[in-house]
């Protein structure tokens, strides 16, 4: 059996679409949800699904051990980021070189990087008068989205778009592709 732990910070829509997919799968199991704020949706979501929970802080995640030995402890072998906030440390870059994707709102190589997140990327779409976005699943390496593309989906964005209008449209494309390309690259390296 595949062990995945997802990582994420917020409400955890990505996550609940994730573990739906996985719920009866033969060969991959959603073992962890591992989360950096306290009270966030996400961790509600594991708890209605009975998904152990590591939450974690900063000193040990960026100075100690970047929490390898407890991914490990919980037989991870492949991370998914779904909205998690903070830069994977190099030493967990290292350790699951490869093995960790990430979900990006937005249309890489444009509008990623610190600062990009949530609302943010949307409103910067929006302020650049682009008529359209959409989302970017990559691999994720020692940078914020650098890592190489798997994937990318795209929306038309009509004059009327509000960061609002514009977040809906592309969570709807998350949860359309999300599960299945992270199922398509976790199989693959079973193969
Ligand atoms: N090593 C990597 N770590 C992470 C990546 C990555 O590609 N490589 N992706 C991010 C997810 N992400 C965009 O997809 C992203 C998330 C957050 C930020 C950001 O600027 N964060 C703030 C802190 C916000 C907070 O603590 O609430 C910051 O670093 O100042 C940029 C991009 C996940 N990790
Ligand atoms: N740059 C990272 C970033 O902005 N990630 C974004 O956070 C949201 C999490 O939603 P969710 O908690 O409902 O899954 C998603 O839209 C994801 O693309």
């Amino acid at each position: 059996m595949i062990k995945v732990a997802i990582f994420a910070s917020g409400a955890g829509s990505n996550a609940q679409k994730i573990i739906d997919h996985f719920r009866e799968h033969s060969s991959v199991k959603i073992s962890l949800i591992v989360c950096n704020k306290p009270g966030a949706g996400v961790l509600q979501i594991a708890e209605k699904e009975n998904i152990p929970t590591l939450l974690i802080e900063k000193e040990q995640f960026f100075r100690g051990d970047n929490y390898v030995h407890a991914l490990k402890a919980h037989d991870i072998s492949f991370i998914i980021l779904a909205g998690f906030l903070w830069k994977i440390p190099g030493g967990l870059v290292e350790a699951f070189r490869g093995h960790i994707i990430n979900i990006h709102p937005a249309l890489l190589p444009k509008y990623g990087g610190k600062g990009m997140y949530g609302q943010f990327v949307h409103a910067a779409v929006i302020e650049a008068a682009e008529k359209e976005s959409g989302i970017t699943i990559h691999y994720v390496d020692e940078q914020y989205d650098h890592g190489s593309t798997i994937f990318q989906a795209t929306c038309e964005i009509t004059p009327d778009d509000t960061p609002e209008t514009l977040a809906q449209k592309i969570h709807a494309l998350e949860h359309a592709h999300f599960p299945r390309v992270a199922e398509e690259v976790i199989l693959q390296l079973k193969s």
